[in-house]
């Protein structure tokens, strides 16, 4: 199993999509697992049933995880103990970006729920989870200035 990890535009569903279609393995967004499991987008999942709903789905989709997959995961996925305990059944690559390639890839973006208010607030949140993805991570991998297709290279050689 591989889980990547990583703060919101950092590229973990990218990167999993390309390594499958790299690997041949199966690979699960899990984001779009829920939407598809709730018919909901998770925009309106948080609108409508609140944060704490979505976050008990991840955890839940971790618990119910039986296939070796690469999993590209939501940003949050770190937030909760048990999802950190259940991720150590696998290796979990960290993608580390900068602040800035955050900001470079997801100014406009309005389908992320918690891509909002201002640089401060988010800047925040991502200073915040910072050493939560370092605690999780088995393999870090940096990001910035690679393009998916050398990220994805990197995934594959450190998983070997
Ligand atoms: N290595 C990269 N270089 C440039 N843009 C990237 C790279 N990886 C992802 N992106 C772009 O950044 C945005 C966020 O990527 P995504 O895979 O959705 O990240 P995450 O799942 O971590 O939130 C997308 O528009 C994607 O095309
Ligand atoms: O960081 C987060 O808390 C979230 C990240 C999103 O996934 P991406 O990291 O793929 O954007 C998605 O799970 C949800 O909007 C919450
Ligand atoms: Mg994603």
């Amino acid at each position: 199993m591989i889980f990547l990890i990583g703060f919101m535009g950092s590229g973990k569903s990218t990167i999993a999509k390309m390594v499958s279609e790299k690997t041949n393995d199966p690979y699960i967004e899990m984001d779009q697992a829920i939407e598809e499991d709730e018919g909901m987008k998770i925009r309106d999942m948080f609108a409508l049933k609140g944060e704490e709903y979505f976050r008990d789905k991840e955890t839940e989709f971790l618990r119910n995880l039986k296939h070796d997959v690469v999993l590209s995961t939501g940003g949050g996925v770190i937030l909760r103990e048990e999802n950190r305990v259940l991720m150590e059944e696998g290796t979990v690559v960290y993608l580390k970006a900068e602040w800035a390639t955050i900001v470079e890839r997801l100014t406009g973006d309005t389908d992320r729920p918690l891509w909002k208010g201002d640089n401060t607030e988010k800047k925040k949140r991502f200073d915040e989870r910072l050493r939560l993805y370092e605690e999780a991570a088995d393999v870090v991998i940096n990001v910035d200035g690679k393009t998916p297709e050398e990220i994805s290279e990197e995934v594959i050689e450190c998983l070997k």
